[in-house]
């Protein structure tokens, strides 16, 4: 409050001022708040008092302003009852707002009354002219100068017939019911309606509960329906008039406004009023359905309302009565905000009507739900759109797209399936026909257009020539395989393998005087049992090596085994026959007890008897062959697109991925694109078993070729196609599919474990993930390590795969606490970094005999201390130099560690360990230095080799002895 404004009031209004002092000091300091001003402690009440003595109410009239000056008007006006009322009550409380319920109840119910008694007067009067509201309800208002939307509610309800009357009855009730009991003086209060309502009225009311509403409405309406009444039955006193006209142009608006209301109000008003009445929130909200076209007058309503709040004298007690019937309102106003809003945005009245208004105000979820499940019924797919195609595995989002249901709930069938997946899992086929059928749909298995793509060349007859065969060496351990490959090739030198066991799988072709035949170089050594299974695919012919003197061991039965299952026949040769122990009928007694029975002894096995040392039964060897090949009738045609299938394939220095194929069907040329395995590209070059580069290669020809995007794995069949485009697509469909094999795979073995776990007790595993420079390697380690498997420690390797460790591969190995096996390969600083925080255990390995001792150690607990390098630093390879009479030297950056010169060092290049060996020279500048840390530029020469390329791993390592230790 602005004391100041009371000062302006009384400069301003040096005697209409006094006036309206006159009679603050009379009512009360309270009172003094009305519009204009409000007041100050001790030296406005004097004043006040002093401007008291000289006007009265008729100067207080003119000069009064709104709502203040009314209610002194109003008590002056009055007859004597009410106006002695008045001021006892409130010189009793000295505010308005805590006036004494007992004094005002009694005035209340008077006006209460007095208001429905003139309003049903009027009503009656007026009912021929209900829509006329306009005028009555703009001239009243000036009668009773200020018109505030209470006066205004109460005469529209006058002027409006039947609604009208409803309101009284209902204010009425609302207020009488408390006010019942002390309101005697009624006859007093419908003489002088005008007067006697404002102030008590308002005091009285706050204490009503059920006139939240009803109050604004009624302590306004006194001060209107009084005048009304006045005016209809004494006529307008001159003083008031002047006030009217006075105050009329400042509350013009609010008189418009409320005249507007009055008209559209009775409507609303009698649902709110219902709806007050009726606690049953339901009975609240109708209305505004009953009435959607009508939303405005609610709001208007209420925002009158509002104000009048604010503005009136005693609102504490208000408030609280307020709330109730308020909050009603006001949520139903929301509801017609949101409705106007939405208006304003375009949207048409229509749509807003019912129950829809009610949903777009409160219930737009409800609203959103309601469409979402009307879509979910409208797109549920026909029968015959609800077949799917999958392939061998689908990815779970995908599948759930397709079916057009939500992963969640995909995901949620699969676990109660036992089958935990997330969205971007795969699911194999046979889960997928299960899943889908949970909802209703029908999986069939997508014959992919790969199909369509690689299509398969129906050979003619006369195309057909005849073609070299293919043959498989396979025998026991040290029977000879290699010897007599070798021999057979002549070529070839036979030592020089790492550890004594052949790594490195190959294939080539001989000429003989018969014609040729081709030899896929798979060693003997019982770990590359898998490569030579998967070599009997693509063999024609099996030479099954058995030393004379040594006759049938385990991996001859294995060879005879595998032999048979590919349904590839075997030629029996019979070596070592230059030993003196040679016993060949030993030989074939045992074999023939394996069910290899001799021609001669009534079979149908060729035996042949060989020294691959002496170089004996060589060509007889090789006719039979030739000889079986004939009864084979091997035939192809070399006129269409090559189909081979890969030997052996490795990333090779400088050439990028190498991969021996041995060519089956048709003529694989340069410059033909391919598929092979996972992965495609163009033959940028070919190379045959004798170093020649060729420009094709025909049936039956093995062929080392150059321009595959990745190293495909052993075994993996090569198709050439028409064009490079669709030797992408299918790579890629098959690369999605391999990856989606893994991730199922995965995903199963987990819970598999978890199943083992619980079932085995304390049986032990060990989880090994193998990672090598070759796929032959892999194949071999792989076989032999499951070999060692016991009752007691069961080996399981989780993975493998050619490449350096990955981080990927620590992540696998930490969530199956498996063990690294590395061989020819060494992973980047990362992924040490990486495993030493995982605490997972990676072994690295040149030779593939020490795995397998360290694993059979440590399976029997007799693991002894080992030797392994400590990696001091690495250094990338930034730009080569080449330096004459001293070689390559490389400008490298210490990305690790530090670089020492008298240490071993080991050039990586993809991961791949390319040279191991001494540092030649480590200098910075041109200053020789004896170590180089992490951040720094040097040059690094290695000595004797100069094959050094940029982005070239230069790591400096010591060998140190560790305690090793195997985890479970
Ligand atoms: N006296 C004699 N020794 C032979 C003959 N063939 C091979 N050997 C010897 O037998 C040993 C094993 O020969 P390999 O050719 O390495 O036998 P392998 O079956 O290839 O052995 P793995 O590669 O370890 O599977 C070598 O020392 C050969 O010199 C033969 O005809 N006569």
């Amino acid at each position: 409050m602005g004391r100041m404004r009371v000062y302006e009031l009384a400069k301003e209004l040096n005697m209409t001022n006094k006036a309206l002092l006159d009679k603050i000091a009379k009512m009360d300091a309270v009172e003094v708040r009305s519009h204009m001003s409000a007041l100050e402690d001790g030296e406005i009440e004097t004043i006040k008092r002093f401007v008291m003595g000289k006007d009265k109410e008729e100067e207080e009239n003119q000069r009064v302003q709104p709502s203040v000056v009314r209610r002194r008007k109003r008590r002056s006006g009055r007859s004597g009852s009410s106006g002695t009322q008045q001021p006892e009550s409130l010189s009793s409380t000295g505010n308005a707002e805590k006036a004494p319920d007992a004094p005002a109840d009694p005035q209340e119910k008077e006006a209460v009354q007095a208001e429905a008694q003139t309003r049903e007067e009027r009503p009656a009067a007026s009912q021929e002219k209900p829509e006329n509201t306009a005028k009555p309800a703009a001239k009243p208002p000036k009668k009773n100068k200020r018109g505030t939307s209470a006066k205004v509610l109460f005469r529209p309800e006058a002027s409006q017939p039947e609604p009208a009357a409803e309101e009284k009855t209902e204010i009425a009730e609302e207020t009488v019911p408390q006010q019942e009991a002390p309101a005697p003086s009624l006859p007093d209060v419908s003489e002088k309606p005008s007067e006697t309502p404002d102030i008590p009225v308002k005091e009285a009311l706050p204490e009503t509960e059920d006139t939240a509403i009803s109050q604004t409405e009624i302590s306004k309406a006194p001060e209107s329906a009084p005048k009304t009444a006045e005016g209809a039955k004494a006529g307008e006193g001159a003083a008031e008039k002047e006030e009217a006209e006075a105050a009329q142009s400042a509350r013009k608006k609010k008189k418009n406004t409320a005249a507007k209301i009055i008209k559209r109000i009775d409507p609303a008003v009698l649902a709110q009023m219902k709806s007050d009445r009726n606690p049953s929130k339901p009975a609240a909200r109708p209305a505004p359905v009953e009435k959607p076209a009508e939303p405005d007058p609610l709001e208007l309503l209420i925002a009158n309302e509002t104000p009048a709040q604010e503005t009136a004298p005693s609102s504490g007690s208000r408030k609280k009565k307020g709330k109730d019937s308020l909050s009603k309102d006001l949520a139903e106003s929301r509801i017609e905000d949101g409705e106007r809003k939405s208006r304003k945005k375009g949207r048409k009245k229509s749509v807003v009507e019912g129950d829809a208004l009610y949903n777009r105000g409160k219930k737009g979820k409800r609203g959103k739900k309601q469409e979402q499940h009307q879509k979910t019924q409208i797109t549920v797919p026909k029968a015959i759109k609800r077949r799917i195609k999958v392939d061998d595995t689908i990815v779970l989002a995908e599948l759930a797209k397709r079916m057009g249901i939500k992963a969640s709930l995909m995901i949620q069938k699969l676990m109660m399936m036992d089958v935990m997946a997330t969205v971007n899992q795969t699911i194999d086929y046979d889960t997928a026909v299960i899943v889908a059928g949970e909802f209703g749909f029908e999986v069939e298995k997508a014959s992919f257009e790969e199909e369509n793509i690689l299509q398969a060349h129906e050979d003619r007859p006369e195309e057909m020539i005849t073609r070299a065969p293919v043959v498989t060496v396979m025998g026991h351990v040290d029977h000879g395989k290699t010897s007599l490959l070798d021999t057979i090739r002549k070529t070839r030198v036979v030592t020089g393998e790492a550890g004594g066991i052949t790594q490195h799988i190959g294939a080539y072709s001989v000429e003989t005087d018969g014609g040729r035949i081709t030899f896929l170089d798979t060693p003997g050594h019982e770990a590359f049992t898998a490569m030579r299974s998967r070599g009997a695919k693509v063999t024609d012919i099996v030479i099954l090596v058995v030393a004379a003197d040594d006759g049938v061991m385990p991996q001859t039965v294995e060879a005879i085994n595998h032999a048979k299952a590919a349904e590839v026949p075997i030629i029996v040769a019979v070596n070592k026959m230059d030993k003196p122990g040679a016993d060949p009928d030993r030989v074939k007694r045992e074999l023939s007890e394996k069910g290899v029975v001799a021609e001669d002894w009534g079979g149908d096995t060729i035996f042949t008897h060989v020294s691959a040392k002496a170089n004996t039964g060589i060509d007889t060897l090789l006719e039979m062959v030739l000889l079986q090949a004939e009864v084979l009738d091997l035939k192809a045609n070399p006129d269409k697109k090559a189909l081979g299938h890969v030997v052996e394939a490795k990333l090779d220095t400088g050439r990028g991925p190498v991969a021996t194929v041995l060519i089956q069907e048709g003529t694989l040329k340069t410059g033909d694109a391919v598929v092979c395995g996972i992965h495609h590209g163009k033959i940028r070059a070919m190379v045959n078993d004798k170093g020649t580069q060729i420009g094709e290669a025909g049936p039956s020809i093995p062929v080392e070729i150059l321009g595959l995007s990745g190293v495909p794995g052993a075994g993996d069949e090569l198709f050439a196609l028409k064009d490079e485009k669709d030797a992408k697509q299918v790579s890629t469909h098959r690369s999605q599919k391999q990856r989606a094999k893994e991730l199922a795979r995965t995903s199963r073995m987990s819970l598999e474990k978890l199943f083992e776990q619980m079932e085995e007790g304390e049986v032990k595993e060990l989880n090994l993930i193998l990672k090598a420079d070759v796929q032959g390697s892999i194949e071999a380690i792989r076989d032999s390590l499951e070999k060692m498997s016991s009752p007691e420690v069961k080996i399981h390797i989780i993975h493998a795969a050619t490449g350096t460790v990955t981080e990927s591969d620590i992540s696998l190995a930490a969530v199956s606490n498996a063990i690294i096996l590395g061989f020819n390969v060494r992973p980047g600083a990362k992924v040490h970094d990486m495993a030493r925080e995982e605490n997972v255990d990676m072994r690295f390995y040149d030779i593939i005999y020490n795995a397998l001792k360290d694993i059979q150690d440590a399976m029997v607990g007799m693991m002894a201390s080992t030797f392994e390098e400590k990696v001091l630093g690495r250094a990338e390879v930034r730009q080569t130099f080449f330096i004459p009479k001293i070689g390559t030297i490389a400008g490298c950056f210490i990305t690790d560690g530090t670089v020492f010169r008298n240490q071993k060092v080991r050039l990586l290049r993809d991961g791949v360990i390319m040279y191991d060996g001494k540092m030649s020279s480590l200098k910075r500048f041109k200053d020789d230095a004896k170590e180089v840390a992490k951040g720094y530029e040097c040059g690094i020469g290695i000595e004797n080799y100069n094959d050094l390329k940029t982005g070239d791993i230069i790591e400096s390592y010591e060998i140190i002895e560790i305690k090793p230790s195997l985890k479970e």
